[in-house]
């Protein structure tokens, strides 16, 4: 698959944008004409450029609101396109994207816009152009790609085709199969977007929440496989209008971009193989013929994993780690020992695995450094990840030692991905202290949730790294209160619940308040009362719930009496659902760490969303106050 990424995706300068686009290994490029009419450069300087960076020119965009239109407007036009294609030579490049007109069409006549945009046409012909034209979903007369598309046959012209942009298609619903009835020597270019499902006109829509595939909500797989079954074969290019992509790191965005299209590549084979495998199985032998058919366009594969099957570990860091040692004591976790050679001590409680690393540097305040996920197979979750362009990860490690393959999220936290054993213990425990002599208590536990706070440019980012490299489903977003804000909340998790991480994007810090980017470990527990009393014993400091709280979940859930004085006697927290029931209860913060402790009931999946509010005011509070 050809891939391509249009500037407008990007920031920086026209310059910045295609080195940019270079180091992330994209085959080609969209040129919009904001970036080349405020650039410096020359168009020759720009083809040189290209050329030196091994970028190809794919696609020179966009050229407005040209069909439709009074015969003095279409002579004014076809001037304006003349001198584009004129420029276009000087760049060397031969496509050109001319979308449906939004403004000035006065008439609405299939006919009349036919014969115009065979003028455009010819004209591109004369000037060895091929003009692509789109449906933009605001068109004012053409909106869908289908009558476009009709435009284009009725025209039947060498240098007019069409553009297939997913957004305009997807965002107003329409049907993607009969993409496979295009004439693949029509499509002269397809654009991909994702967007999030979101109730605004489409014009904002498309202009400000475009994300990179797999950051959204469309259903990008199965345009492309249609895309493919047409046998289109030229570029897939991103066209990404995102407010916030477009004031971020401009590498790190086109790496995130690369990412994406690598990841649909991939997505996309499969969507083939499994509608193949359904019309082969479905019977005819015409059909078996189709389920088996080689398409033009060549789709590269990538390691392959499966979901995660649990968390491993979770490793907290700090210089100072006697806050974390006595948090981890007093919720019950014991000691394990000091690893062999490194500056690390394991703490268990059951299966829940928490690492402390003393290697942090000077004043590092106690913050989650990394989480251990089980997989299948660590080389070839490892491989895949690095196919994503994920950074590699390495700590040092002695001979006799586990080799962990290690690679950085957005967030800069380090993965590490691990061998699980079937009755969840680890192999790397060996490395750890002498002969566990002491009697192993009771208590069992797992590691439920992890909820990590992520900066605000590289949110979709995460969303697209969890997705694509670990196999976690992103589930809706949902936005919690917190007096500091609305707080973007969204869960990836693995369909049995065994992984599960929270991604939270913090509202926008006031650079004189007090940091209130807090991350938090959820251990899960059988029985969530007792575990808080002896908690309490040992002197743990419990997130303190306000009075009101209680008073309205007796109202929202009319609790037994005696049960609800337990809930607020030990600071818990109460949900329920058609599923089951979730009680809960959170430390106090050390550093930006704090932990949860949960115990789920019947078949509750949530993680208590109603109560969020509430601990984030109480944090809220408690770091105003200290
Ligand atoms: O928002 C626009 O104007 C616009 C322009 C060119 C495109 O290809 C597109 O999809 C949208
Ligand atoms: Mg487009």
């Amino acid at each position: 698959m050809r891939t391509g990424i249009a500037t407008v995706c990007l920031s920086g300068t026209l310059k910045e944008k295609m080195q940019a686009c270079a180091i992330a290994g994209f085959d080609g490029i969209e040129i919009f004409e904001q970036d080349l009419v405020t650039s410096p450069l020359s168009p020759e300087d720009i083809r040189k450029m290209a050329a030196d960076l091994g970028l190809g020119l794919d696609l020179y965009q966009p050229f407005r609101d040209f069909d439709g239109v009074t015969p003095d407007l279409l002579k004014a036009n076809l001037k304006r396109a003349e001198a584009k294609f004129k420029l276009m030579a000087r760049l060397g490049m031969d496509t050109i994207l001319v979308c449906s007109n939004v403004a000035t069409a006065t008439i609405d006549d299939d006919q009349l816009r036919a014969e115009q945009l065979a003028l455009l046409a010819a004209l591109a012909g004369d000037h060895g152009v091929k003009v692509a034209y789109e449906a933009l979903a605001w068109g004012k007369h053409v909106n869908d790609y289908e009558h476009a598309y009709r435009l284009v046959e009725a025209v039947d012209h060498p240098n007019l085709g069409t553009c297939l942009d997913s957004f305009h298609i997807l965002s107003r619903d329409w049907d993607t199969a009969p993409i496979e009835d295009i004439n693949a020597d029509k499509i002269f270019f397809v654009q991909v977007a994702d967007a999030p499902k979101l109730s605004m006109d489409v014009l904002s829509w498309s202009r400000h929440y475009r994300v990179f595939p797999g950051e959204g909500q469309f259903e990008l797989a199965k345009f492309m496989g249609h895309v493919v079954r047409a046998g289109y074969t030229g570029p897939v290019s991103l066209e990404v209008f995102n407010d916030v992509f477009r004031q971020s790191d401009v590498e790190r965005t086109a790496v995130d971009a690369m990412r994406s299209l690598i990841w649909l590549e991939e997505q996309s084979a499969k969507w083939l193989a499994g509608t193949s495998a359904e019309t082969a199985a479905a019977g005819t032998s015409e059909q078996k013929a189709a389920g088996r058919r080689r398409y033009p366009m060549e789709l590269a594969t990538l390691p392959k994993v499966n979901e995660p099957a649990g968390f491993n570990f979770a490793e907290v860091k700090a210089d100072d780690t006697a806050q974390l040692e006595k948090l981890l004591g007093q919720l019950g976790f014991e000691f394990e020992g000091r690893h062999r050679t490194k500056d690390v001590q394991l703490w268990t409680m059951g299966q829940a695995r928490v690492i402390i690393n003393e290697q942090a540097a000077l004043h590092t305040e106690p913050a989650i450094a990394a989480l251990g996920f089980d997989v299948d197979s660590p080389v070839i979750a490892s491989a895949r990840a690095q196919q994503l362009k994920a950074p590699v990860v390495s700590r040092k490690v002695q001979a006799d030692e586990e080799v962990f393959q290690g690679i950085s999220a957005p967030d800069s936290t380090e993965i590490f991905l691990c061998q699980g054993s079937p009755d969840g213990t680890a192999a790397w425990t060996q490395e750890f202290g002498e002969g566990l002599e002491h009697p192993r208590a009771a208590q069992t536990a797992v590691i439920d949730h992890v909820n990590l706070a992520q900066p605000w440019q590289h949110f979709d980012e995460a969303v697209l790294f969890y997705t694509s490299a670990l196999a976690l489903e992103p589930q809706p977003f949902a936005e919690v209160p917190s007096p500091s804000g609305l707080v973007r909340s969204q869960v990836m998790q693995a369909s049995n619940g065994a992984v599960r991480l929270v991604l939270n994007l913090a509202p926008v810090q006031q650079a004189s308040a007090p940091k209130t980017y807090q991350e938090h470990i959820a251990f899960a527990v059988d029985d969530l009362v007792a575990t808080a009393r002896s908690a309490r014993e040992r002197g743990l400091e419990f997130l303190q719930i306000p009075a009101n709280y209680y008073e309205d979940l007796d109202a929202r859930f009319d609790l037994e009496p005696g049960f609800l004085a337990t809930l607020k006697e030990l600071n818990l927290l109460y949900d329920r659902d058609a599923n089951g029931e979730f009680l809960h209860f959170y430390t106090a913060t050390v550093g930006s760490v704090f932990f949860e402790m949960v115990e789920r009931r019947g078949n509750y999946d949530g993680y208590g969303a109603p109560n969020a509010p509430v601990r984030h005011a109480v944090q809220y509070d408690s770091l105003h106050r200290a």
